[in-house]
């Protein structure tokens, strides 16, 4: 019933069309009628009948009258077939349009979290091949039952009209049809759901492989990755046969039901006939329209199979068509404002599922200010930039951003007063200028050079075969770790936002070009708070402030000189790195 009202919410806007469709259905099945009736009059006038000499010689015109009929409602019936079949196609696919667009926007419309429990290639899944099984069910199967349930009442009055008897004689299979098809269907529902899993297994395990192609090359995994592809194909496969053969199982049984139906008709039907009980016209006429009972009969399986796999597949719609994300944008700002870009973080705890990963983490940024965050991998740095624009919601505590709790802010707001550059340097398939400019479309050829410049990415731009209407590949292929790292810097700065996040921005870039960048960031000439993650000290050395994490708590707090001065781990890192590094930085660093 919920499959039923789901489909009929989003038919909306060509529901009048979907139920001409169905109307159009039910009026061309009726008509399959006419010619056996038709048949009926011809053959009982015109070939057996006592009269049919004379009928012949004298009513001509009757036969031909009849003749024309059969050739006039067979062409009825094609024309309003193509009709039929006209409405079905379009209202299911603009219901197809309809739904997958909502659907794309609810998977935009979903938080990090989502994305760390869906994966991709299920995600694609659903946004197509079970999109196509509701469509396919709308359109076809819809029609067929629509159909198959006409033409059979319509048969089985018409048979009443004419003999109830032999009538009931022939309806004595529906029962146990009706019982194996039960039987049948609840057999088979949960291979078919099932099998949906096995399919997303393998287009995750496809998505995956094709988008990791690089790195399972480089470790010579091809065999490997090749034979965990079969290895999902073969699940597939194995789900699908064994879908198959349970419908075996139960198909010799309802042939050799839909077989009786013509067995049943020729005993009775002929000893009717020789008991002068029916005509042979009319016999003909229920030989004519056997089929009508037994095509259904038959189509049954195929009907329950595909109506198995459309629940499994609407399920999987369902659940993307009414997620939640619980980071949602409420639209609260009519207007959206320009922050000063104070970030404080209050007493924040922060879990992943049961996974503690940031122990009350306390610490101020003011408008304008420096602060660079470091720490040993996996310390909680890039969680804690995570919980600025509300990727994630904190577990207990407060992130304030001028002076309010950011799951008080309005999202869209909140999201457009930050630039960001992630670790992970993800790039679009586009121009070089596309993506610079990738957060604000109208940025001038002149700006986008201008970041570019400031990002020191220019030079390599300039040398590339078409400058900066070069398109580069997917994720950014054809560019060197360190020239992704700066395009993704100048599409952070290119958008001139209050708070800046560079997240280990610039670890693939030799130090000279870090340190362009780093003056470049201090010439900037709107007004910025910086959050910066970084491993080296030539980055973290000119912060305002820098934060030392470790195992999810602020462990050292202070300015360079002042953390070198404690001897702790920023200056076992300092000591570590370069020694000649040490003098430049000691000088050019905050005291
Ligand atoms: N989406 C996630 N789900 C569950 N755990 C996560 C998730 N993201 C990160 N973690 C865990 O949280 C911890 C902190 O991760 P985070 O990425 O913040 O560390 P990091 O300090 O930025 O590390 P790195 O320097 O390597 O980037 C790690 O133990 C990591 O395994």
């Amino acid at each position: 019933m919920f499959e039923l009202k789901w489909l009929w919410k989003n038919l909306e806007g060509n529901r009048a069309r979907y139920i001409l469709a169905l109307c159009l259905s039910v009026i061309g099945s009726s008509l399959m009628i006419v010619n056996p009736f038709l048949t009926q009059r011809i053959v009982d006038n015109f070939i057996v009948g006592e009269d049919a000499m004379q009928n012949l010689a004298n009513e001509r015109e009757l036969l031909i009258l009849l003749c024309l009929g059969m050739v006039g409602f067979t062409l009825l019936r094609s024309g309003l077939a193509y009709l039929t079949m006209m409405q079905y196609e379009h209202a299911s696919q603009n219901m197809l349009y309809n739904v997958r667009i909502f659907l794309y926007n609810k998977i935009q419309g979903q938080d990090k979290e989502y994305f760390d429990r869906n994966r991709t290639g299920d995600l694609m899944t659903r946004m197509t091949g079970d999109l196509d099984m509701v469509r396919h069910t709308i359109a076809w199967i819809v029609k067929t039952i629509i159909e198959s349930l006409t033409i059979f009442a319509v048969a089985v009055g018409y048979f009443f009209y004419i003999d109830a008897v032999l009538t009931w004689w022939l309806l004595i299979l529906a029962p146990p049809i009706f019982i194996t098809s039960f039987f049948f269907a609840r057999r088979v529902r949960p291979m078919y759901v099932s099998l949906r899993e096995r399919l997303s297994q393998l287009n995750s395990a496809a998505q995956e492989n094709i988008a990791a192609n690089r790195v399972i090359k480089a470790f010579a995994r091809e065999d490997y990755e090749i034979e965990k592809f079969h290895e999902r194909n073969a699940n597939y496969q194995k789900a699908n046969k064994a879908a198959a053969l349970v419908w075996l199982d139960y198909f010799p049984y309802l042939e050799t039901f839909a077989q009786a139906f013509s067995v049943i008709l020729m005993i009775a039907g002929g000893l009717f006939v020789m008991e002068d009980r029916i005509t042979f016209g009319e016999y003909a006429a229920f030989s004519a329209l056997i089929w009508a009972i037994s095509n259904p009969m038959r189509s049954i399986g195929m009907i329950i199979n595909d109506i198995q796999r459309f629940f499994a597949s609407l399920a999987k719609i369902v659940e993307v068509y009414y997620a939640t994300p619980r980071i949602a944008n409420k639209r609260l700002a009519e207007t959206k404002r320009r922050y000063e870009g104070s970030i404080r973080f209050d007493h924040v705890t922060f879990k992943y599922d049961s996974v503690s990963v940031l122990h009350d983490v306390s610490f101020t940024v003011h408008p304008g200010e420096t602060v660079a965050i470091m720490g040993p991998t996996g310390a909680g740095k890039t969680t804690i930039v995570n919980l600025i624009p509300r990727f994630y919601d904190v577990t207990s505590g407060h992130v304030f951003i001028d002076g309010v709790d950011v799951r008080k802010l309005d999202l869209d707001e909140l999201r457009s007063n930050i630039g960001i550059a992630t670790q992970d340097v993800l790039l679009f398939s586009d121009t070089i200028d596309g993506n610079v400019a990738f957060g604000d479309p109208e940025l001038s050829e002149e700006d986008t050079k201008r970041y570019a410049k400031l990002a020191a990415a220019d030079d390599f731009i300039r040398k590339m075969p078409e400058g900066y209407d070069t398109i580069i590949g997917e994720r950014g292929v054809g560019l060197s770790g360190g020239q992704k790292q700066r395009l993704a810097l100048s599409r952070a700065m290119a958008v001139q936002r209050p708070i800046l996040i560079l997240d280990d921005t610039t670890s693939a870039v030799d130090l000279e070009t870090e340190e362009h960048i780093q003056n470049s960031l201090n010439k900037l000439d709107t007004g910025c708070t910086k959050i910066i993650i970084a491993q080296r000290v030539s980055t973290t050395a000119k912060a305002d402030r820098i934060l030392i994490l470790d195992g999810g708590r602020v462990i050292e707090e202070g300015t360079h000189a002042e953390l070198l001065a404690r001897r702790g781990y920023y200056y076992e890192v300092f000591m570590l790195q370069n020694e000649g590094l040490e003098r430049q930085v000691t000088a050019g660093g905050k005291e």
